[in-house]
């Protein structure tokens, strides 16, 4: 009997990461994306649910909440079972859910916690009431490893006017440090420039992410994509820099990849391939 080596990337231990968001039906952002993202990178995938959204390709229809009580209750049932590698947090509608992700942070201290501050829908439909920015700057983002804001969320969380060229962004990223925040990925997405523009501000210097811009209306959830990418790998990399480097490699390909899916008539989903597909 021939007895096969096992491959090296199945002899390394697969991290547990959990995102904590809300769902999209049509499965291009929110909780759907997220889980499909930590697969394609190597982790196990767990959810804690906070709003249900009936969204698809073309926009968002109803948002239901999910009573923060029952948020904290999901929570614990899993803490403290699972042990978790790193977490994802993502819409979060309201300013009860806050305070309960709050609490359970400071009951579990989970490690890697990435933090996308949702606030509006690509569609433009709200998905963090007006009243918790405030509580989601004071509360929630002195307690998180890095935060991943758009340049619109970057502005609400500062009380600035949404930039439009990618010369103010490192002042902001240093502004948003400012706020208790440790780590920054300030996400360019809504730049009119040619190139497809981040920039990570961590330890060290702040340094520009610079891949080509894809051309393709499949770009729902590319912010959802990015920090569950690097959720996932953060557990896998010595440090947040290649972490965020190599999450943002793993959204271009998705992005590559999107116009191979026909789902819906908005703007679809990017595809979460695995490598070796
Ligand atoms: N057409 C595109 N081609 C390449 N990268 C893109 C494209 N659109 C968005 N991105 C990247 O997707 C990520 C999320 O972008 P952004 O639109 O700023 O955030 P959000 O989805 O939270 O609004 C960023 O890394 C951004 O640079
Ligand atoms: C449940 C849920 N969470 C987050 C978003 C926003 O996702 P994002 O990646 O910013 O994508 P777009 O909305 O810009 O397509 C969402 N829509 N739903």
């Amino acid at each position: 009997m021939t007895v096969r080596a096992a491959r090296p990337e199945f002899a390394r231990p697969v991290p547990n990461v959990l995102t904590i968001a809300g769902t999209d039906p049509s499965g291009g952002a929110g909780i759907q994306a997220d889980l499909k993202a930590f697969s394609a990178n190597g982790a196990y995938g767990m959810s804690v649910v906070t709003a249900l959204v009936a969204q698809t390709t073309t926009g968002v229809a109803e948002v239901r909440e999910v009573p923060p009580e029952f948020v904290t209750s999901q929570l614990t049932t899993l803490l403290d079972d699972v042990r978790v590698d790193a977490v994802k947090i993502g819409m979060l509608a309201g300013t009860g859910v806050i305070r309960a992700v709050v609490a359970v942070l400071d009951r579990y201290a989970p490690p890697h916690v990435v933090l996308d501050p949702v606030m509006v829908a690509k569609s433009g439909h709200r998905l963090l009431a007006d009243e918790a920015v405030a509580v989601l700057r004071d509360e929630l983002l002195p307690r998180v490893d890095l935060i991943t804001p758009n340049l619109p969320e970057a502005a609400d969380l500062l009380g600035e006017r949404e930039i439009t060229d990618s010369g103010g962004m490192a002042g902001q990223a240093e502004r948003l440090t400012g706020l208790g925040a440790k780590q920054v990925l300030l996400k360019g997405g809504h730049l009119r420039e040619a190139a497809s523009l981040d920039l990570f501000r961590g330890d060290g210097e702040a340094e520009f992410l610079r891949r080509e811009r894809i051309e393709t209306t499949n770009d729902h959830g590319t912010g959802c994509t990015l920090s569950a990418a690097i959720a996932a790998l953060r557990p896998q990399r010595p440090d947040w820099s290649s972490a965020v480097r190599d999450g943002k490699e793993y959204l271009t390909e998705a992005l590559r990849a999107a116009d191979r899916l026909d789902v819906g008539r908005g703007h679809g989903p990017v595809h979460h391939f695995h490598r070796w597909w």
